[in-house]
């Protein structure tokens, strides 16, 4: 059994915005699912003297393969809810940052549930090759016998495109995205019975040509996030099936935390670049099975780095998860 009081190295890195625990995999963690929903609260999770923003969108638990050519890197990740998500394309970049710090190497696979994933970094801009976005109903999934994805789902006078970009997603497009209050419209979108999955809920609106504003209410996160990767390349493909851009045609898509350029080509496969940083490094607590609550104190202790602890956690047990692309472990 592990020691209650135990540390592990973590690092914070963000993608525009969408921001990540990283945790190497190899490392003894026995319930990942409490140690995500300890570390990730916007209220007392992780902090550290270089930012004022507590938690993360999720804990990225990652290893390494380098007997691969390219290397290999194997991505979890564990969201707020403690939900496993089969894909996040920020979270690929970052895995992929991660991987570069770790190794050197500048083009890597990283092996997600939801399939493997080129990715190639130059700098600090990273491209993930994203797959081909599903359509299908069944695929997204969605309770329907429709053949199409379009559905009536109304939000006042929008309507959504559902579509799996390794998750799904219901995106609407929209005149003034400023003018929406996501976090009250997504809600009842997200939980609903059309999407036994559920969905994340992401909004665009056309600024230019080939230029989009976005915001995504993540499901998992059961909140509007800064920036979400598979959601701008879910604008992209339904914008490219109604019309409205071309294939092989960059687009900018921008969410509330930076630029992403994505491209769908002429045979539907999807591209992702945008930057990444890495914020910082500290020590979190391993939440045990063991440690009903924890005798920290609810705000982190500064340490040498950082300490992140809470009072309240879920003391549920975990097997290594492995879902499904359409299956998030709840
Ligand atoms: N932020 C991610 C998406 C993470 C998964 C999502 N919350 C879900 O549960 O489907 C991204 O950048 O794609």
């Amino acid at each position: 059994m592990s020691d209650e009081s135990a540390l592990v190295t973590a690092v914070k890195y963000h993608g525009t915005g969408n921001d990540f625990i990283i945790v190497d995999d190899t490392k003894e963690i026995p319930n990942r699912r409490a140690f995500a929903k300890v570390h990730c609260s916007r209220d007392t999770g992780v902090c550290h003297e270089t930012t004022d923003r507590r938690g993360a969108d999720g804990v990225l638990f990652l290893t390494i393969n380098q007997q691969h050519t390219p290397i290999q890197v194997v991505m979890t990740l564990i969201q707020p809810d403690g939900s496993t998500a089969a894909m996040c394309g920020n979270g690929a970049r970052v895995a992929a940052a991660w991987a570069a710090e770790q190794t050197g190497a500048t083009e890597m696979m990283i092996e997600t549930p939801a399939g493997t994933r080129h990715a190639t970094l130059s700098g600090d801009t990273i491209t993930i090759e994203m797959g081909t976005p599903v359509f299908t109903p069944r695929c997204v999934p969605l309770t329907t016998d429709r053949d199409t994805a379009l559905i009536d789902e109304q939000i006042g006078s929008l309507s959504i495109t559902a579509v799996n970009t390794g998750v799904p997603h219901a995106v609407g497009m929209v005149d003034d995205i400023d003018s929406i209050s996501l976090n009250d419209i997504a809600p009842p979108i997200r939980h609903a019975d059309t999407f036994p999955a559920g969905v994340n809920v992401t909004l665009a609106e056309l600024t230019g040509a080939t230029q989009f504003r976005q915001r995504t209410y993540e499901r998992g996160v059961e909140d509007e996030t800064r920036s979400c990767g598979t959601g701008a390349v879910a604008i992209a493909a339904v914008a490219c099936r109604i019309g409205i851009i071309d294939t092989d045609t960059p687009i900018t898509v921008r969410p509330p935390g930076g630029a992403l350029r994505v491209t769908v080509a002429s045979d539907q496969s999807t591209t992702l670049t945008g930057s990444v940083e890495r914020e910082f490094q500290t020590e979190l607590t391993v939440i045990t099975e063991s440690s009903p609550r924890s005798t920290a104190p609810t705000m982190p202790q500064a340490k040498s780095s950082d300490s992140g602890f809470s009072s309240e956690h879920n003391n549920t047990t975990e097997s290594s998860p492995s879902p499904s692309q359409d299956d998030v472990t709840r």
